[in-house]
Parts: C-alpha cells; structure tokens; sequence
C-alpha cells in the first residue's frame, strides 16, 4: 500500500515542482496546460496518457479545447504521494 508523504517530504517535493499548485480536494496538485488549439492540447494528452498507463498511475483531468487541467492525487493513499510526484516530474519533462 502506498503511503500519502510526510509533511517534510511534501515541502521538499513541492519545492522542486514550483508550476503545479496544492489542492485541497482531493489533496494533491494541480497544473494548468494551455496550447495553441486543440490538436495541440489533444496531443499532449496522448503523450501523458501513455506516461500514466506505464506508471499505473491516472491523472483527474479535464480539456477545454486548448486548455488541459490536470489534478495528480493517489486514490489508493488518499491524498499525495510520491508517485503523483513522480508523474509531474514526467509530465514536466514532455514540455522541455
Ligand atoms: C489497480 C491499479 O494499480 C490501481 O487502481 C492504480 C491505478 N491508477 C491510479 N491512479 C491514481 N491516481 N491513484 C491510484 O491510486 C491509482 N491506482
């Protein structure tokens, strides 16, 4: 069973993914994408559903055609872990 991260390791975490922003409910962290149209967005979904599906492990996300929000929380914990880390960390990289 995974274990949701300790508060120090939060902070640590959280300082080294400055772009993504604690949320409440469910705890964990959120991102904003925003592309030039929706082909674009779509895209970039396709890339991160292929992150999460090697991982096991599921972003909550939503598209508004050129937007993408995207919460990483782990429901198997109930709030955040390192493997929501770890997947914002991946995510990061696919925009570099
Ligand atoms: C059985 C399967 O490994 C689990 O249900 C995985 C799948 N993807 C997941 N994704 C997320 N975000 N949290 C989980 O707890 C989780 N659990």
């Amino acid at each position: 069973m995974i274990a949701t991260l300790t508060q120090e390791q939060r902070a640590a975490a959280l300082a080294e993914l400055p772009e993504w922003t604690v949320v409440a409910e469910p705890d964990g962290i959120s991102r904003r994408f925003v592309f030039s149209d929706f082909v674009a967005a779509f895209g970039f979904m396709t890339r991160v559903a292929i992150l999460a599906e090697k991982a096991d492990h599921h972003p909550e996300w939503s598209n508004v055609y050129n937007r993408v929000d995207i919460v990483l929380t782990t429901h198997d914990a109930g709030g955040l872990s390192q493997r929501d880390v770890d997947l914002a960390h991946a995510i990061n990289s696919l925009l570099e």
